[in-house]
């Protein structure tokens, strides 16, 4: 079998990354398995270490009967009747498998693990049993006594806050649609009620009506009672009080961060004793992350911003910290080297740790985490369990958060309406799994509000409907546009893509500083969903750069290296600190040097993720690439005012719902969506499913 299986890989069919794990699998078992069996052990290592190259942790047997191997059909089937038989359907592997000596069911060393019907590399299988005994063993309750002691601080923390409301009314009245029932609606919006046929909405607008100031809105205290509204934040929050482990997801602008920021007051006002100061003390170590740099430094961002809107002392507020860092940089990243500083034997020192953007984290990632984390350290995961899974293996968030179908058990709802205030109902499920009662999704967003076209489009694709998409392309938002890929909305595309990024450009020659144009050239992006070809990063970056080289914003002239020119960092270099997906802009340098040939040498400045900026010279940057345009995949962890995207015309199997939604969700302000109406809706009918056991484990 190995000859035939070289034979693919020599004509590029397999990789040989997966025909030489197969050999070596089959050297393992030299003397024990007969030779049918080592043809199949060599089919099974092949196929297994393939899916993992698609991102599945493992291969489910039984579901795999129509494309065996992931190859064409006619090349399937020459190596399927190399086997006997009987052997030729993958569900019957199972059974045949577990008779090899290179494979167990993970009690012993073996290159190949099966459980049920579940094939996996033992590592692969390691890290998720690995992550399902860590995140199942911190889903347990905490002390139950604390979290009485807590609700006082919820309360406090997530108070209503009239202001939003009153400036709301008073929007209203302005743009003259003032009328009871769009007061109505306001009040329910704002203050999350559920049950508004409950209320007296007389005496309500009453209120409504009158009020001059925000304070005059108070009365609602007792005419719109917490027991009738019901604020997810709030629960998130208390969630996540109640457990060591929780997961906030939700899209973007569902307040995620806003509800942490909280979460972390509450954490850090728990253990102190007076009210008014805070002893630095009794201050848990907090940790926040993010699995890219750029990530890091939005959640810096973000967060510093929203704890200094915390309805909070200043004390409090500087008591917690707003300085994120890379995941890789907590672990300790060790240059050449795949292990960290920081495992089982060396754990990291945090009380409270927050993850931010956790949809990222592939699962080998998530275990090396867990493993290195101590047993009594307080983990949040934060993110859009809707977005495009992690590069690497696994969909962790994904799979985590399925269980929120199962809603909160029992006891978990009365403990969580007794925090809260809130009636939570409890779910369905007769025998709910423990990770169900530690998640929290947030729906509303705060960003995108009803007249944003961009959050009523991600809604859309993630109904994965077509009908409910196209009417939010005929409503007219302003914010959204679609163009069709005709020759010349193509040539359109790459001027539009030339005056937008003539403004960092302008910025360069205005001498702004780095921190400025960076800033600058942040502001928009072009993100396409594949690499090659005329749709795809490679040939719209050279188009980009040959435009503004003839509109003279650029001059390239024959250097790789000129004043303006933007690379994405391919590779980690972890003495240098600057990770894959950093981006960086060559600008002159500051001190007027130059290089050997007598013109202005350059310099390449990043922003740090600890807000700093650095420079480095173009020829000690680790592996890099231009990027005016970037795959949707890599523009994951940020987000651009202006948000151009482009599918290609025709339909392929990289089209998903999530790389639709994810590419959407990165526009702040607006999306100019270039791609044909039948190829966009055929991609939001595709969902991605990874195969991994995580789910079952932790069920
Ligand atoms: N309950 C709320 N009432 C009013 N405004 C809110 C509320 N929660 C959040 N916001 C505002 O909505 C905006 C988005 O909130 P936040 O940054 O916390 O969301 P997020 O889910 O972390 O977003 P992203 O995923 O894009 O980082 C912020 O301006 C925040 O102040």
């Amino acid at each position: 079998m190995i000859e035939p299986l070289d034979a693919l890989a020599r004509l590029g069919i397999l990789r040989s990354l997966d025909t030489q794990f197969a050999k070596f699998v089959c050297d393992s078992v030299t003397g024990q398995d007969d030779a049918p069996r080592r043809d199949l052990l060599a089919l099974a290592a092949v196929w297994v270490s393939q899916e993992l190259g698609r991102g599945h942790v493992c291969l489910p047997l039984s579901f795999q009967q129509s494309q065996p191997l992931g190859l064409p059909k006619e090349i399937a089937d020459s190596l399927m009747a190399l086997l006997p038989d009987a052997w030729r359907l993958p569900a019957g592997w199972p059974a045949i498998l577990s008779g090899s000596a290179a494979v167990s069911d993970g009690s012993r060393p073996t290159p190949l693990v099966l459980c049920d019907d579940r094939l996996y590399l033992h590592r692969y299988w390691q890290d998720e049993q690995t992550v399902a005994r860590r995140l199942l063993a911190a889903a347990h309750p905490a002390q139950s006594e604390q979290a009485v002691l807590q609700a006082g601080m919820l309360d406090t923390l997530f108070a209503r806050n009239y202001l939003y409301l009153f400036d709301a009314l008073s929007a209203l009245r302005k743009a003259g649609g003032d009328s009871a029932e769009r007061r109505r609606s306001a009040v329910c919006d704002l203050l999350d009620v559920v049950t508004p046929d409950a209320l007296n909405w007389p005496e309500i607008d009453v209120v409504l009506a009158q009020a001059q100031r925000f304070s005059d809105l108070t009365p609602l205290d007792t005419l719109i009672p917490v027991s009738a509204c019901l604020n997810w934040q709030k629960v998130a929050a208390a969630t996540a009080l109640s457990r060591p482990f929780a997961v906030i997801s939700g899209g973007p602008g569902t307040g995620k961060t806003t509800t942490v920021a909280k979460l972390l007051a509450a954490l850090v006002m728990q253990n102190q004793p007076l009210a008014a100061s805070v002893d630095a003390s009794k201050v848990p170590h907090i940790v926040l992350v993010a699995p890219t740099g750029k990530a890091a430094a939005r959640l810096t961002e973000s967060i510093g911003q929203a704890v200094q809107s915390l309805p909070v002392s200043p004390a409090l507020q500087a008591a917690i910290p707003t300085q994120a860092s890379t995941l890789h940089r907590l672990l300790g990243a060790i240059p050449g080297r795949a292990a960290f500083r920081h495992h089982a034997g060396n754990p990291l020192h945090a009380d409270v740790l927050v993850v931010d953007e956790a949809s990222m984290v592939d699962l080998p990632m998530m275990a090396r985490l867990l493993e290195a984390l101590p047993i009594h350290t307080k983990l949040i995961l934060l993110g859009d369990k809707d977005q495009l899974a992690s590069v690497e293996a696994g969909a962790v968030l994904g799979d985590i958060c399925a269980f929120a179908r199962q809603g909160y058990s029992v006891p978990q709802a009365k403990q969580l309406s007794e925090m809260t205030g809130f009636v939570l109902p409890a779910g369905q499920s007769a025998s709910p799994s423990p990770i169900a009662d530690c998640l929290c999704v947030l729906q509303k967003s705060y960003r995108f509000h009803a007249l944003s076209g961009i959050g009523q489009l991600a809604s859309a694709i993630n109904s994965g409907q077509p009908d409910r998409l196209a009417a939010v392309w005929q409503q007219g938002y302003s914010d959204i546009r679609q163009y069709p890929l005709e020759a010349e909305y193509y040539q359109q595309l790459i001027q539009a893509m030339s005056n937008f990024y003539s403004h960092y450009l302008k910025a360069i020659a205005a001498g702004k500083s780095p921190a400025e144009v960076l800033r600058c050239f942040a502001s928009v992006r072009l993100l396409c969903a594949l690499r090659e070809g005329d749709f795809g990063v490679k040939g719209l970056n050279s188009r980009i750069e040959r435009q503004l080289a003839k509109e003279k914003r650029i001059s390239p002239g024959d250097e790789t290296w000129y004043v303006g020119r933007p690379v994405m960092i391919t590779r980690n270099d972890h003495g240098l600190g600057l990770y894959n997906g950093d981006i960086g802009i060559a600008m002159p340098d500051p001190d007027g040097r130059t290089d050997s040939r007598g013109r202005p040498a350059l310099r390449v400045y990043f922003d740090m993720p600890d807000g700093s900026i650095r420079s480095f010279l173009p020829s000690r940057l680790p592996e890099h690439e231009l990027v005016y345009a970037m795959t949707i995949h890599k523009s994951q962890g940020s987000e651009f005012a202006d948000t151009l995207m482009i599918l290609p015309p025709e339909f392929s199997l990289i089209l998903t719902r999530e790389l639709v939604y994810t590419g959407v969700t990165r526009a702040k302000e607006r999306l100019y969506l270039y791609a044909r109406p039948e190829v966009l809706q055929r991609s939001i009918q595709r969902c991605i499913q990874r195969a991994s056991g995580l789910e079952a484990n932790l069920s």
